[in-house]
């Protein structure tokens, strides 16, 4: 593995679709070998957020600081994908080797053994020639999480990546993760489970009302909050994401 520990800071970050705000002043650091777990209601930001880590949306003010040479992983929601592409399982794992090769270096033995590899430690060492199209909503993330095994990312940020996900595979891919993190990657998650965000994730942050409500330990952040509160997420009033 040739990851390098790689902070990612956020100094007054703001961001905006076409003139309309998403996220207003954000401020923090996210860790090498940490998780840092990010929640809130619809429309607070979060997949913004991401998007700007990714380098897709262009912030309007404010700043994100990280070093150049680090790579960056980023698993937008299943929505975004057109699942119909004509690749199979195994092509599409194999772009994961892209940032490495180049879109049109030829793939040899030693990339084949790699892609291999990846695919039977998603549990998919069988369906390398099936189509994507025939993959059901598991399989297609296992499979992603194939190629983030390939990418070899110092930094992986994946967006609501269990929605739709059968408990099995979720299990399995917050397996990975902790493997990722034990390996010194940054991974930075959109989440709706609050339980999964006490089990799995160092850090919590709270984003509400395109504002930061809170940024620090799991057991800090979530400490007020009710475990059977994920039903809050739909009451942006709520008096716990008030809190700044
Ligand atoms: N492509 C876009 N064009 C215009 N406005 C957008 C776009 N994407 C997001 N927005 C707006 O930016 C704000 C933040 O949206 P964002 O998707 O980041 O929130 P979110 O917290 O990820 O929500 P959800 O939990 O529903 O996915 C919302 O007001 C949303 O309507």
């Amino acid at each position: 593995m040739t990851t390098q520990p790689c902070a990612l800071s956020v100094r007054d970050l703001t961001l905006a679709h076409r003139g309309r705000t998403a996220l207003i002043g954000l401020n923090g650091r996210f860790e090498p070998g940490v998780a840092t777990a990010v929640i809130g209601p619809n429309g607070a930001g979060k997949s913004s957020l991401l998007a700007a880590l990714a380098g897709q949306l262009r912030p309007t003010a404010g700043q994100i600081e990280r070093d150049p040479r680090s790579r960056i992983a980023y698993l937008p929601q299943q929505t975004a994908f057109d699942r119909s592409f004509p690749v199979s399982v195994h092509d599409l794992v194999a772009m994961g080797l892209w940032p490495r090769l180049g879109a049109w270096r030829r793939i040899d033995a030693s990339h084949r053994a790699l892609i291999d590899a990846a695919l039977a430690q998603v549990g998919l060492a069988d369906a390398a020639r099936r189509p994507v199209a025939e993959l059901s909503a598991g399989q297609w993330q296992r499979a992603l999480f194939a190629r983030l095994l390939l990418q070899d990312a110092d930094v992986i940020l994946l967006d609501e990546p269990f929605n739709a996900v059968d408990e099995q595979t979720t299990t399995d891919l917050l397996a990975l993760l902790a493997q990722w993190v034990a390996q010194g990657r940054t991974v930075i998650a959109v989440l709706h489970d609050l339980a999964q965000v006490r089990r799995h994730f160092d850090q919590t942050l709270i984003l509400s009302g395109q504002r930061c409500r809170a940024w620090g330990p799991t057991a800090e952040v979530l400490g007020t909050v009710e475990p059977s509160a994920a039903v809050a997420w739909l009451n942006p009033s709520a008096p716990w994401l008030q809190a700044a």
